[in-house]
């Protein structure tokens, strides 16, 4: 059955680029950099990985990321990332990453994005995988550093197709970033945002009334509101859930009583994503694979998410159509 699921051509909509570091590149970026890591060696970093919730993983990330100090070692990151992936199926990929944690500690921009990107383009030719960046920003920082990160951002303005909002996210709503939003609308970027993965469905509402947003990433906490669930499945508003992520960060108490095989049967257009592989226990097919087993989905049921996955990705129609047709014809 592993096997079938990784035939499916499938999309990741929230995956964190920062979020796919692993302990043994982590070592190995701070090596070559000089720099002093309170730890040796990979067990030492994995004890680390046991989570409360979103803060005490956020509190973790944030000085992880901090290895990261030049363009070949976002490069790296990413070329790693496409790398493992296409092993699940993978064939589009709309990535988030979180300028502000670099700028914050003196990086530039350029160096961020043009390694990056530069990766995807090597990644789409040497593994038939296209796809989008997503420019995230830190809700726990106020709205106008997010502003100076949308002026920094301008001369890659090609680069970038959306924009998003992650971190903290109780007492963080998205209407915190209304003007934000407004602006990035205005410069043409499409927008997503993280809500309703801690935080109450009323962020949720926030971000589709308030932010215009084409995604919610998690989202899960909309099952407490009826007229929301009615809402996102009317409008086919796409929820990028992450399993893994959801038990690992303690939102459901593990896999079983995740939500997203109740929303998936009332219709609302789930996909199933890993938003931090390296810190979550597995990438995409993992979280696939364990919906799968202990939530009941058939293998038809996780084909109809790979559809929702493409069809709530922003790649043109043709593209959509061209891979749901390979979706159909996988098995
Ligand atoms: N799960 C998550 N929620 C909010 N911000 C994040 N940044 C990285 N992963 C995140
Ligand atoms: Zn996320």
């Amino acid at each position: 059955m592993e096997e079938l699921i990784k035939k499916i051509p499938k999309a990741e909509l929230h995956l964190h680029i920062e979020g796919t570091l692993e302990p043994e590149l982590m070592l190995k970026i701070a090596k070559r950099n000089n720099i002093q890591l309170p730890f040796y060696n990979i067990s030492e970093v994995k004890k680390l990985y046991d989570f409360n919730n979103l803060q005490s993983f956020l509190d973790i990330y944030y000085k992880s990321t901090n290895v990261l100090q030049n363009k070949q070692d976002f490069y790296d990151l990413t070329y790693s990332y496409l790398q493992r992936v296409q092993l699940d199926g993978v064939r589009h990929v709309e990535i988030f990453f979180d300028p502000q944690s670099h700028t914050s500690r003196g990086i530039a921009f350029s160096e961020v994005i043009e390694g990056i990107y530069e990766a995807l383009v090597q990644g789409k030719k040497d593994f038939n995988i296209s796809f989008f960046l997503i420019m995230s920003f830190l809700r726990h920082l106020s709205e106008e550093d997010a502003l100076h990160t949308l002026e920094q951002s301008l001369p890659y303005k090609n680069y970038i197709k959306a924009v998003g909002l992650d971190s903290s996210e109780q007492g963080n709503p998205p209407s915190k970033f209304k003007n934000l939003f407004q602006k990035c609308q205005e410069l043409g970027f499409l927008s997503v945002a993280h809500a309703g993965e801690e935080g109450p469905a009323e962020y949720i509402w926030e971000a589709l009334n308030l932010l215009g947003v084409k995604r919610i990433d998690h989202g899960v906490r909309c099952v407490e509101d009826k007229n929301l669930i009615s809402k996102l499945i009317e409008s086919k508003i796409p929820l990028t859930v992450c399993p893994l992520s959801n038990v690992k960060l303690k939102v459901y108490e593990n896999m079983k009583s995740h939500h997203i095989k109740e929303l998936f049967d009332m219709g609302v257009r789930v996909t199933i994503n890993s938003d931090d592989p390296a810190y979550f226990g597995g990438y995409i097919l993992e979280n696939y694979n364990q919906c799968m087993h202990h939530l009941g989905f058939t293998l038809d049921e996780m084909r109809q998410i790979a559809k929702y996955s493409i069809e709530g990705s922003f790649l043109s129609d043709i593209e959509k159509l061209n891979l749901i047709y390979e979706i159909d014809a996988c098995f």
